[in-house]
């Protein structure tokens, strides 16, 4: 399955204080957009709304179904969701953890997961690099490898929107160029894939497209050259940048 999001008219409140405002986006499966913005602009928020953790006003919809209307079951299978920093409590091993995202499908116990279960699982923890540590307990692994299991358990969803809540944050340069690599080619296959950066060269690189929130509202959205233009780092981030290209990509390093 897969389809557009169309996100009209979204705003949310926290705390009594307005976090997101009046944005509307359309985003269509089979892209990978990368959502940045400076601290407390509202990227969290915006992931957290559409996978239906916050309240909030106006419309989500994927394709003709509004995400509000399905059961928290059913949004599952259509959402995957990576939080920030993936805090993992339990000493479950690593595979066990990445089989969670086959849950949403019926899976209910991963000793005895079906085939296509078993196989999203392998599949998912080859493309994360997370193969290695398949039987270690995940509260005994590193910052960054454990940030790759939690994308793994992403992946093996097999959901048609993945929203990735900084998914490079905690990762090594070749795991970072690595799991961008993944969610492009995930894209490829026809996922809709959100992810929040902090890292403009990134997703100057990899991103079709880029969503630039500033105060919770969206300040620029659009292929990366248009969104990252200069006059929007200065205005937004206050920053000038180095922007180039490099073997036909765009190159953006905050410079000053
Ligand atoms: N539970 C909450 N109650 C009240 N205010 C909140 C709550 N969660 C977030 N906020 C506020 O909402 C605003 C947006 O927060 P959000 O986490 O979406 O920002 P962000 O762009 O993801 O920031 P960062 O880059 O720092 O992760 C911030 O001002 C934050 O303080």
């Amino acid at each position: 399955m897969t389809a557009d999001l169309r996100i009209r008219d979204l705003s949310v409140r926290l705390g009594g204080r307005p976090v997101l405002s009046g944005v509307s986006l359309e985003l269509r499966s089979g892209s990978f957009v990368a959502v940045v913005g400076p601290n407390g602009a509202g990227k969290t928020s915006l992931l957290r709304a559409i996978a239906g953790l916050v309240p909030h006003a106006g419309l989500i919809a994927l394709g003709a179904e509004n995400l509000d209307r399905l059961s928290a079951r059913a949004r599952a299978r259509r959402i995957a969701y990576l939080p920030q920093g993936h805090e993992m409590h339990w000493p479950l091993p690593a595979r066990d953890v990445v089989a969670l995202g086959r849950f949403p499908h019926g899976a209910a116990d991963p000793d005895r997961l079906g085939e296509a279960d078993r196989e999203a699982v392998a599949e998912a923890m080859r493309v994360t690099d997370t193969e290695a540590f398949a039987d270690r307990a995940v509260t005994e692994l590193s910052g960054g490898e454990r940030a790759r299991v939690a994308l793994a358990r992403v992946f093996a969803a097999g959901a048609p929107v993945i929203l990735a809540d900084e998914p490079t944050a905690a990762l090594d340069p070749r795991h970072q160029i690595d799991v961008m690599s993944a969610l492009r080619a995930r894209a490829r296959c026809g996922t809709l894939v959100i992810a929040v950066t902090h890292d403009l060269g990134l997703a100057a690189r990899h991103a079709d497209a880029v969503a630039v929130l500033e105060a919770g509202r969206l300040a620029a959205v659009g292929p990366p050259a248009e969104a990252l233009a200069p006059d929007c780092l200065r205005r937004v981030f206050g920053i000038e940048a180095f922007i180039g290209t490099h073997q036909g990509a765009p190159v953006l390093v905050p410079w000053s």
